[in-house]
């Protein structure tokens, strides 16, 4: 059984916030959609709702946050919700990945995607607001060993890494891991702010020199995201790009669902009117039924946003 909204978008996916904080300082960034983190849920929570998930069909997890890596439990979450899920995936931005890595792949980890917006020290210290790009690099190096696929994410940015996207396409090629390049997503009251003037790079014509070049393309059923391979000197780079602002197709095809760290389900990355409480019945001794009800009454609330 798969849930499908009133557009028609079936319901496959669960993004679980599982912190809001952060052990880094990124200008542009979104958390997700969140503005509230007064609690977090507890493992056994956060397995309870991942179980509730997959009974209704939705079999895909990803963990992400803020910085999911830091909760001290981060282990014992993948351990607890990973008979549940097909695919485990986690967002991170690599900090503890070459510490962490291992007892992650141990309890069940699928695979990781990890941020990495450029290849240089000092701007990646004004980016993020750390110097730990060869903690990162290390990170990385880790992965690669351990997960497959690994997926880099580079957030394009108009000025700042624009001119890196061919060292990131080669670098990415070079260690057998997937780029992601990502245009800065904000919502509509955010289109006039001082980061997302400066820095929206548009992907678009990007995409068009890739046409040209490629030796295949592909296109994923999640937001109908084209996966290009383009050849460079380390063999085939496989780069996918999310390019979401107004993109009415990129919502047409959304398959997610998403949980803050607050247990509230939240419709869109976007949105800031679409919270459901689910943990606050989950501690007041609610039956499956109920919480399956729960779930049913977000996924009505689901709308594309861009339409
Ligand atoms: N607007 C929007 N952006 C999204 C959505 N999902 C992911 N993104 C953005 O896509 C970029 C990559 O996100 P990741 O956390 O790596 O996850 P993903 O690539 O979507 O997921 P996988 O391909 O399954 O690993 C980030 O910039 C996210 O903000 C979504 O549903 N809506
Ligand atoms: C919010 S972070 C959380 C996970 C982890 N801390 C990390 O950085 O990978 C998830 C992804 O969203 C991306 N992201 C954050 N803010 C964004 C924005 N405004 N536009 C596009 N992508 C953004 C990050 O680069 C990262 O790849
Ligand atoms: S590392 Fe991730 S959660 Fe932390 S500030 Fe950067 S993008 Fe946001
Ligand atoms: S509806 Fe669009 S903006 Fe909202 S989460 Fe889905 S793809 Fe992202």
């Amino acid at each position: 059984m798969v849930l499908v909204d009133r557009f028609g978008r079936p319901v496959t996916n669960l993004r679980i916030s599982l912190t809001n904080e952060c052990n880094l300082n990124c200008f542009y960034c979104h958390r997700e959609g969140q503005t509230l983190s007064f609690q977090e849920m507890k493992p056994e929570e956060i397995e309870r709702i991942v179980r509730i998930a997959s009974q209704l069909g939705i079999k895909k997890v990803k963990l992400t946050g803020g910085e999911p890596t830091i909760r001290k439990d981060i282990v014992e979450i993948v351990r607890r919700i990973r008979p549940y899920v097909e695919d485990l995936s986690m967002t991170t931005n690599g900090t503890t990945m070459k510490l962490l890595g291992g007892s992650l792949k141990e309890a069940g980890l699928d695979r990781v995607n990890i941020s990495l917006d450029t290849l240089d020290r000092k701007k990646y210290k004004s980016i993020t607001g750390f110097d730990v790009l060869p903690q990162v690099l290390e990170g990385i190096e880790k992965a690669v060993k351990l997960f497959y696929p690994v997926k880099l994410n580079m957030v394009v940015m108009k000025g700042l890494n624009d001119g890196e996207i061919w060292d990131m396409i080669n670098y990415a090629a070079q260690k057998n891991a997937i780029l992601q390049l990502i245009e800065i997503e904000v919502p509509r009251e955010m289109e006039d702010s001082w980061f997302f003037k400066k820095y929206f790079y548009s992907l678009k014509p990007l995409e068009e020199k890739f046409e040209e070049i490629v030796v295949d393309v592909k296109e994923r059923r999640m937001h109908r995201r084209k996966k290009y391979f383009i050849p460079t000197d380390y063999g085939i780079a496989e780069v996918e790009v999310v390019r979401s602002m107004h993109n009415t197709i990129f919502c047409a095809n959304c398959t997610r669902i998403r949980l803050t760290s607050t247990g509230h389900l939240k419709t869109c990355l976007l949105r800031r009117d679409d919270l459901v409480d689910i943990l606050t019945p989950i501690r007041n001794n609610a039956s499956d039924e109920e919480l399956i009800e729960i779930f049913k009454k977000a996924i009505l609330m689901r709308e594309p946003y861009w339409k």
